[in-house]
């Protein structure tokens, strides 16, 4: 069973707009549902006005399209559509032929936890017409949100240290009681430890997905005794092995006094007090005061978590402020993605096959040149330096894969938005070309990569990406352009579309 239809229902196939279905009926009507087309994923703006994204979702996405079957209560409730004169929208025979649907596209895409810029197709779609269309809405709910997490999660995490080396800060998230819902937060817990958190307050998303779960104790806890120093000894009586003290419910300084005399007590019985949690006040002076407290009272390794609205902005001032914060727990900033609550992802029509068989590209046009679509069968070219011990991601080159450049020169790719703005890279430059495939005639092919090999790549990813594109204020645009070749192509067809018009 998917842990997708596991929460729901075991058929997803009805998540999707009506737009679609109503698309499906026209080609199917037309004789053109086996059409064979090829559609692309990408967004447009990096999130957060930052440099980069996370690709994020994608086992999610596979888990749905391998399911794609539309079942009889699904079939059943498509023939209660009625149009504007009453009838149904869809006729039987039609119905008929959605019950024997199946997924029997090519999919390639960027694996999850790479670093991805604007118009790179993040997941591109080949096959017959009806399906393609099909699941443009599915694949953008699945990708768009947990790639927006994802990135926000690694925005979060790269401003606590977390992939520095030796890092010993861990960013733990506690989005669930403000979160879009509840898929708005399992998806977002997921996306968030493959953006480098450590771990979850979702116990949920730890059953689903097995990302560690961890929980303190609320400021309820402390209000229900008499005192503080009764809520920290009885919690401590309760759970010895998992005692985080919430200082912060009276007066902070003095309840990490407390902490440390139920620390000394737990301590005689042989466990340890695992730390405390701050959650009002100024953060930073208060984490510098009670980490001396507990150093001077032979707690050392005791841990500060704090939490209370932190972003990755707050947590950057808070390090300039030389709090001492090891634990960072965010929740509604990050799981709700705050300050940007949407990726505009698309999905666009690349190429379609004519009735000869030859693919004939196409775009979409916009008064905005670089809101214009891509044209043909796309493939990203990631061109690599070697710069110490790791090599650096130097820029990327958005290509048609029928488009055969010979590849004994240097090639040369065109800023979309700016043609005067080229960049050559000389033949022998390393490179990874990022799409991979992901399904052959509806077969997956492949492994599956674990949650941990995701994050891990995140970790890798960044370490390539040059530092000037990952700062936050006004980051470097990172180098993404059109092969040559495309770029006159897609001229031309602009050109083209716009004199017919
Ligand atoms: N040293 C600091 N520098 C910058 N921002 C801080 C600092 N300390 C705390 N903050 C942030 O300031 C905001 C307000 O915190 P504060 O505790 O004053 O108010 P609060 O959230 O209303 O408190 P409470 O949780 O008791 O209602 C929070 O987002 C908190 O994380
Ligand atoms: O601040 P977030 O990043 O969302 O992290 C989760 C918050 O949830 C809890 O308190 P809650 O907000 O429920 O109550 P409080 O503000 O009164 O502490 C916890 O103490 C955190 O402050
Ligand atoms: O365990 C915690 O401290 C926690 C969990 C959820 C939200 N806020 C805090």
């Amino acid at each position: 069973m998917h842990r997708l239809n596991e929460l729901y229902r075991p058929s997803l196939s009805l998540l999707t707009d009506l737009y679609q279905l109503t698309m499906a009926y026209g080609y199917w009507k037309n004789g053109l549902a086996e059409r064979e087309a090829v559609f692309h994923l990408f967004f447009r703006k990096n999130p957060f006005d930052g440099g980069y994204a996370i690709a994020c979702g994608l086992q999610m996405a596979v888990e749905y399209l391998e399911q794609l079957r539309f079942d009889s209560q699904d079939l059943s409730y498509l023939a209660t559509l009625t149009g504007a004169d009453n009838q149904p929208l869809f006729e039987d025979a039609f119905l008929d032929y959605l019950g024997e649907l199946h997924w029997t596209c090519d999919v390639d895409a960027i694996p999850e936890g790479t670093v991805v810029y604007p118009h790179e197709p993040l997941v591109r779609v080949q096959g017959p017409i009806l399906q393609c269309q099909l699941v443009e809405t599915p694949l953008l709910n699945l990708i768009n949100f947990q790639t927006l997490v994802a990135t926000k999660a690694a925005r979060v995490c790269s401003a606590a240290g977390v992939f520095l080396p030796h890092a010993a800060d861990r960013v733990i998230e506690f989005g669930l009681r403000r979160a879009q819902g509840i898929d708005g937060a399992l998806s977002a817990s997921r996306a968030a430890f493959i953006g480098g958190c450590a771990a979850t307050s979702n116990v949920m998303a730890g059953r689903l997905y097995g990302i560690p779960v961890v929980g303190t104790h609320a400021h309820s806890w402390v209000m229900t005794f008499a005192s503080e120093r009764e809520a920290f000894e009885l919690y401590a009586d309760a759970m010895p092995n998992n005692c985080v003290f919430l200082v912060d419910t009276y007066d902070t300084l003095e309840g990490v006094r407390k902490a440390v005399e139920v620390g000394h007590r737990l301590r005689a019985t042989g466990h340890e007090m695992l730390g405390i949690r701050l959650d009002s006040g100024d953060l930073a002076w208060l984490s510098i005061e009670a980490r001396k407290i507990l150093d001077e009272a032979g707690f050392p390794d005791a841990s500060i978590v704090a939490s209370n609205d932190l972003d990755e902005r707050l947590i950057t001032s808070l390090k300039r402020q030389g709090a001492r914060i090891d634990t960072w727990g965010v929740g509604t900033k990050l799981a709700t993605a705050f300050d940007q609550p949407a990726l505009g992802g698309v999905y666009k029509l690349g190429a379609i096959r004519d009735e000869n068989g030859t693919w004939q590209p196409r775009i979409k046009l916009s008064e905005q040149t670089i809101k214009v679509s891509n044209p043909g069968i796309l493939q990203v070219r990631r061109f690599e330096r070697e710069s110490g011990p790791v090599s650096e991601h130097r820029g990327d080159m958005i290509f048609d894969e029928q488009t055969k450049w010979d590849q004994s020169h240097d090639v040369t790719m065109v800023d979309p938005a700016d043609h005067h703005r080229q960049k050559t890279f000389a033949k022998d430059t390393p490179y990874t070309d990022l799409l991979q495939p992901v399904f052959r005639n509806g077969e997956i092919v492949g492994e599956s990569p674990s949650l941990q090999a995701i994050r891990d790549r995140v970790r890798d990813q960044l370490s390539r990406t040059p530092m000037a594109v990952q700062r936050f204020e006004n980051p470097h645009e990172y180098p993404v352009g059109l092969e040559q070749g495309l770029f006159h192509l897609k001229a031309d067809m602009i050109h083209a579309a716009r004199e017919r018009t």
